[in-house]
């Protein structure tokens, strides 16, 4: 893959399987938001993407900031409608999803007026509401307290049955998936469960 003449990612061939959890790590600049990019590029349908910076609209309320995720589900009719004055059907499918991520009390509160956490749980329950095999999320958790950090990554694995996600923190991709894939120099370096990757390889992952 290349941005203009610069290449970025050089003879990478991938195969994800159905339910697996799997973490890209690497230095800043390696290419991991580039392959997460192309991964959901080839199915868009049946993803979902969390961003790395949300990507809300910080002036709409969590219900509105939610249902986006399927706007392309729906007619623009409807959509402007639901700007308006949300329908009872729509309501009733966004509650339950604020409820399960602690929003419930927020769902018309502006996003913007959010802390850096809620506006993430939004961003997942963005994600939840778009539904699809697949949750790919980029480094999603890399503004957050340490605290945060251990309680959005739980939602994001169980967010989907196949979930992608480039990260920052090495422990937290060995913690909470089941495989890592580290890159390096535009290539993956290795392709290993998540609990054989050796100190070694870090080392050289990160020098
Ligand atoms: N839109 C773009 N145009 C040109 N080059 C880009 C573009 N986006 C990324 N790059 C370059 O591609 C390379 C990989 O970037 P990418 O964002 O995929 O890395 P990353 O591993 O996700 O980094 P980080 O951890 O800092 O987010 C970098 O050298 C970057 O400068």
């Amino acid at each position: 893959m290349a941005y203009g003449d610069t290449v970025v990612l050089r003879g990478i061939s991938l195969t994800i399987k159905a339910g697996e959890k799997v973490a890209l790590i690497g230095r800043s600049g390696a290419g991991k938001t580039t392959l997460l990019r192309r991964l959901y590029q080839l199915n868009p349908r049946d993803c979902a993407f969390i961003h790395q910076h949300q990507a809300l609209v910080p002036q709409l309320s969590v219900f509105h900031n939610i249902y986006m995720g399927r706007l392309d589900h729906h007619s623009v009719w409807t959509n402007v409608l639901n700007l308006i004055r949300p329908s009872a059907k729509h309501r009733a499918e966004i509650e339950p999803i604020a409820a399960h991520l602690g929003l419930a009390d927020k769902l018309f509160t502006r996003v913007g007026e959010l802390s850096g956490g809620q506006q993430q749980r939004v961003g997942i329950g963005r994600a939840l509401y778009r539904g699809g095999q697949v949750v790919m999320a980029d480094e999603p958790v890399s503004s957050l307290d340490v605290v945060q950090r251990e309680e959005i990554m739980q939602l994001i694995v169980e967010a989907g049955s196949t979930v992608i996600s480039s990260l920052h923190s090495v422990s937290l991709s060995q913690r909470f998936f089941d495989r890592v894939i580290g890159l390096k120099d535009s290539q993956i370096l290795f392709d290993l469960p998540a609990d054989s990757v050796s100190n070694a390889q870090l080392a050289e992952l990160y020098c």
